[in-house]
């Protein structure tokens, strides 16, 4: 019920009806088809129906009359497609034409109840595994009431090429189920129903796979059908949003709708600063070479900058610590970003605003944090103070925690609202769990993002930093191990000593406790970690000879040492 209610919400118009949500369900098919009618939401396919072709005649029987029961209650139900998977039990026999020719005779009693059958290769089935085989059998026992189901993930997990759904007649495709999944090497049972998730959420090309179903001439729904085990702990309306997202997302890059105003680069990074006479953030930022370059007109809002990097501190924010809580992206459109965010149900956000300040229109991002679209005009609510020149240029990037049932729906959320592209994905034990984290960017670099969940163990909390990009991040090192030795993290020997012996570094990396990672193309990167204030740090970054990564092969070491100091 709670699922038909946040689908009918999220504005979809048809569900199929899974068979062990329907056998735990306390309603009756009758309540469950008027239930659905109220909300708007017709039963487009009813599933699924197993093991029923390519058996000895003696197992026949039994299936067919398996079958009969499933008739009935899909007349209670008011369902008029069945689907059924390709058998995979070791008693089916390899025999294409027994396959068709039971397959017939399931249509013919089928349309007896006004019922079509909707033939589906699922990756794993024993003899039919592969879609233009399961279309080859519903070919070879032409029966109108028999047509095949497409199911992205059988396609694409095992590599089949999409272009021949085109040679099949439109009207012989009975459905069509949608569902990305990330690249995984593992069995492909496994993978279907553990790892599926919503389009764009994962690595396979489903806007390729879905413009060659239409172009075959198929009309029908688009269905997602995600097998999850972080779905199922979700939220359903949550879900079913994000699924309603991840089509309309899909859709647009059918019509070639492209992201209207990818940004440019980092506006700002605003923190909440409950408690700005402590000096605790003021100091941390003039440590790292930053200045008070401005103050809200209107708000208690100051602004602090070094170069290109600008920090917000935002002493009126509810929060109860120092904490990130907006993020401002250079937009050549704000109005369009924020237009086109809307268009993917990511709507502005209400905001207080004094009749003098400069409109900035903020959307919200999964884990609440607020993203604005700026042009340049936000500044003017900024007295200005003198701009200051360092080692530090800018924000290279920004990463935040997500708790896990919101990572997928972050990465949707950055590629299709904000039109980022996805980067590395990477899973990485940790001495207290498991991290797992994806970063995304957009095409030139301009602005990255790194998502991160903490996803196994308790007390890892919810961190965020903001990572500065700087020309020299030894001399920073220097300048603060003399000045300020309790600002950085210190960094265990043992990190040198391997690295030391992986590369020939600088051993004043050791000394000044500076971490470093190399690509395979020789790129470098330099960097190192402020201690946490509240809930965030700052990261000091330097990337040589294009390093696009992020060192995360470093980050559990980063990990242990918060770990340690608390
Ligand atoms: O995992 C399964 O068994 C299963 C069942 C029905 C489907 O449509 C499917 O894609 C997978
Ligand atoms: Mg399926």
């Amino acid at each position: 019920m709670e699922k038909l209610e946040a689908i009918a919400a999220a504005g979809f118009d048809g569900v199929e009806i899974f068979e062990n949500d329907l056998l735990a369900c306390p309603l009756s098919p009758e309540e469950v088809r008027a239930r659905a009618a109220d909300l708007g939401l017709g039963i487009d396919l009813y599933q699924p129906f197993r093991d029923f072709e390519s058996v000895p005649p003696e197992v026949l029987a039994g299936n067919l009359r398996r079958a009969e029961r499933k008739f009935q209650v899909m007349e209670r139900l008011g369902a008029d497609l069945l689907l059924v998977c390709s058998n995979v039990s070791p008693a089916a026999i390899g025999d294409d034409e027994l396959a068709a020719e039971q397959l017939r005779l399931l249509a013919e009693r089928a349309a007896e109840h006004g019922v079509r059958i909707a033939y589906e290769a699922l990756a794993w089935g024993r003899h039919v595994n592969e879609y233009l085989h399961a279309w080859r059998i519903v070919r070879m026992a032409d029966h109108p009431s028999l047509g095949t189901c497409l199911d992205s993930f059988h396609i694409l997990s095992r590599g089949s090429d999409p272009i021949g759904i085109e040679a099949i007649p439109g009207e012989k495709i009975f459905f069509l189920q949608l569902a990305d999944a990330p690249l995984l090497a593992m069995d492909v049972l496994q993978w279907s129903r553990h790892y599926r998730c919503f389009p764009g959420q994962g690595n396979f090309d489903l806007a390729g796979l879905t413009a060659s179903v239409l172009r075959a001439g198929y009309a029908g729904p688009l269905s997602l059908e995600v097998f999850n085990d972080v779905f199922r702990q979700a939220s359903a309306e949550r879900t079913a949003l994000d699924g309603m997202r991840s089509l309309i997302a899909l859709e647009q890059s059918l019509d070639g709708v492209t992201h209207p105003a990818v940004p440019a680069g980092f506006a700002f990074a605003e923190l909440a600063d409950p408690d700005p006479g402590s000096g605790t953030l003021g100091g941390l930022l003039s440590a790292l070479g930053f200045a008070r370059t401005g103050v809200h007109a209107s708000k208690p809002v100051e602004l602090w900058s070094q170069g290109e990097a600008r920090i917000l501190l935002n002493a009126g924010a509810e929060a109860g610590e120092p904490a990130l809580v907006a993020i401002g992206l250079d937009s050549p459109d704000p109005g369009g970003a924020v237009k086109h965010a809307g268009s993917l149900l990511s709507p502005v956000l209400p905001r207080e605003r004094a009749p003098e300040d400069v409109p900035l229109d903020a959307v919200a991002a999964p884990d609440g944090t607020e993203i604005f679209f700026c042009d340049t005009a936000w500044l003017a609510d900024f007295t200005p103070g003198t701009l200051v020149a360092g080692p530090i240029t800018g924000i290279d990037h920004v990463a935040l925690t997500q708790p896990l049932h919101y990572f997928d729906e972050a990465a949707l959320f950055y590629r299709s609202v904000l039109g980022l592209r996805p980067q590395e994905s990477l899973e990485l034990p940790d001495p207290y769990g498991l991290l797992r984290s994806k970063a995304m960017s957009a095409p030139d670099g301009a602005v990255r993002m790194v998502v991160n969940i903490a996803q196994v163990g308790a007390g890892h909390l919810p961190w965020q930093h903001i990572a500065l990009a700087c020309d020299d991040v030894v001399a920073v090192a220097r300048r603060l191990r003399a000045e300020r030795p309790g600002l950085l993290l210190p960094i265990p020997g043992n990190y040198y000593d391997d690295l030391e012996a992986r590369y020939e570094v600088d051993p004043e990396l050791r000394r000044l406790g500076v971490l470093y990672d190399r690509d395979a193309d020789g790129g470098e990167f330099l960097h190192l970690y402020t201690v946490t204030v509240g809930r965030v740090f700052f990261e000091l970054v330097q990337r040589v000879g294009g390093y696009q990564g992020y060192g995360a092969g470093n980050a559990p070491i980063r990990l242990a040492v918060q770990h340690a100091s608390g």
